[in-house]
């Protein structure tokens, strides 16, 4: 074979004439540090702020900190391999996850893919993580009830689709359970449901996923789970994640509650990168922008208006606080973004009160408008009932002689703590949780002895069931007390059959 030298020269002509530099230089870095999940590089001047990278054995990081001479990288998965002298690629394209219908009854990572072993996700859509909170416009006060089915909230502090409602409490206090009787509530409700657990045991978060499918609400739910054994970045990142799988849903008409199990530990995640990446600490250590960090998130919590589909988007976010401090740096930045708080308190958890709900202290700030019409009216006063009851029960400590009126107000208060108890996974529909309530304030539970109250309630709501459901149903559809004494007369009449406890 004859090589012919003025083809070889072509070819090489055409090369150094294709030859474009300056891509090449750009588009791809050189690790020139790397440790703790973060890495520096170099010869990146062209990368965008969150922007996806590529190492060269294939693990993702994304940009963080543009510095002048190199970027600082926040490395998204395993770290080990990578070394000083690695390559780095741009993706040209900003942080996405998988959204859509096919994510419903899977467990993803933060970067959306499965680890429920259920083989791959069929999306073919995407939303990038970070994307602007719907504008002012766009938005319609909060006007429709989440109904929680948990009596203590939708009673006294009632959450509407839209709003943010802070969960904030010690350490086992019982909020995950809120959250978790919230979703399982949902079972017959146009409500899709994201779970995002942050830094929490891969078993706690198998025994959560477990409830869901027992209680066959798994089907309209997404769980995203950033595992206490994960790196910080991907903490980091699991409540924009979860956010942005719920914005598609919002976006197309749909009704969708996010819980974000818990903002304290992906504040602290936070706080770890930035001081890896050497970004200044602040009070506490924690970045500068760590309220940033929050409201941007919370903030894409929304109801849009009819013309935008009428769907809406709940945020329910967690803070652990430590010995009830809620006035430290992090419960505070949260409280003073969300709608109003629910604070679950151990003194009143370990007293037996469950779910341990402070009325005192727990507040929604547009829930109200949203009520039912008929919780609204015969919850009304109960708030204000429970609080008085609490300062009357310290002062009762002291003396035996009681008026009349206090005694009374006494024994009320006693039934309305027992009457807003309810156990774990025993969410109730909300016209029976009215007609409880609607018992209890009209006096008829003032004649049962108090360790009855939870049993005449529980066989009330049977009998409910079995005697008297076009009243129940009416209350479902209408959301308005009945016209008349159907109600009361429903009342007497099982009082008539129910038996108290001999003594
Ligand atoms: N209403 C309830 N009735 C009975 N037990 C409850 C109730 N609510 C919570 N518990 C129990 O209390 C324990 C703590 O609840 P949970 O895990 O929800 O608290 P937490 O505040 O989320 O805890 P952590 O701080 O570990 O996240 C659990 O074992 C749960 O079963």
């Amino acid at each position: 074979m004859s090589i012919k030298a003025d083809e070889i020269s072509s070819l090489i002509k055409q090369q150094i004439e294709d030859f474009d530099g300056d891509i090449e230089v750009n588009d791809v870095g050189t690790v020139i540090e790397v440790g703790d999940g973060i890495a520096r590089a170099h010869g990146l001047d062209n990368a965008m702020a969150g922007e996806l990278l590529e190492f060269s054995n294939g693990v993702m990081g994304m940009a963080q900190n543009l510095e002048e001479n190199n970027v600082g990288i926040v490395i998204l998965g395993p770290f080990a391999d990578i070394k000083e002298g690695d390559e780095v690629r741009r993706t040209g394209r900003v942080m996405q996850v998988p959204v859509g219908e096919e994510l419903l009854g899977r467990v993803v990572n933060p970067l959306g893919q499965p680890i429920d072993g259920k083989g791959p996700v069929e999306t073919s859509k995407n939303r990038e993580i970070e994307s602007p909170a719907p504008s002012i416009m766009d938005r319609q006060s909060v006007e429709e009830p989440l109904q929680t089915g948990i009596k203590a909230i939708d009673a006294l502090v009632p959450i509407g689709r839209g709003q943010r409602e802070l969960i904030i409490g010690d350490r086992q206090t019982g909020k995950t359970t809120v959250a978790v009787d919230t979703i399982l509530n949902q079972k017959n409700e146009d409500m899709l449901c994201i779970y995002v657990a942050i830094g929490q045991k891969d078993s706690t978060v198998r025994s959560t996923v477990e409830t869901f499918r027992r209680y066959g609400v798994l089907d309209k739910t997404i769980v995203v789970s950033a595992g206490a054994s994960e790196p910080a970045p991907l903490l980091y990142l699991a409540p924009y994640a979860g956010v942005s799988m719920g914005e598609d849903f919002m976006y197309n008409g749909k009704h969708v509650v996010v819980v974000y199990d818990d903002l304290t530990k992906q504040a602290a995640a936070y706080r770890e990168l930035s001081l890896l990446l050497r970004r200044p600490p602040g009070r506490e250590a924690f970045p500068g922008d760590v309220f940033y960090l929050h409201s941007r998130l919370l903030e894409r919590a929304a109801k849009l208006n009819d013309d935008k589909g009428g769907g809406s988007l709940t945020a329910l976010p967690f803070v652990e606080t430590q010995a009830g401090d809620i006035g430290a740096y992090i419960p505070t930045n949260v409280i003073s973004i969300t709608d109003g708080q629910i604070f679950l308190q151990s003194d009143l958890f370990f007293s037996g009160v469950r779910p341990a709900i402070n009325a005192g202290l727990s507040v929604s700030r547009v829930g109200g408008s949203a009520q039912l019409k008929a919780m609204k009216k015969v919850a009304g006063t109960l708030r204000l009932d429970l609080a008085s009851f609490r300062e009357l029960e310290a002062f009762a400590q002291f003396g035996s002689d009681l008026d009349k009126s206090t005694q009374a107000k006494l024994d009320r208060g006693a039934r309305t703590v027992e009457v807003l108890k309810q156990g774990l996974h025993e969410p109730i529909d909300v016209e029976k949780q009215v007609m409880i309530i609607y018992a209890l304030t009209k006096g008829f539970l003032d004649d049962i002895p108090v360790n009855d109250v939870t049993r005449f309630e529980k066989e009330f709501h049977i009998w409910l069931d079995e005697n008297r459901k076009e009243l129940l149903n009416t209350l479902r559809e209408t959301g308005k007390l009945t016209e008349g004494d159907e109600m009361s007369e429903a009342v007497e009449a099982f009082k008539k059959v129910f038996a108290p406890t001999e003594t």
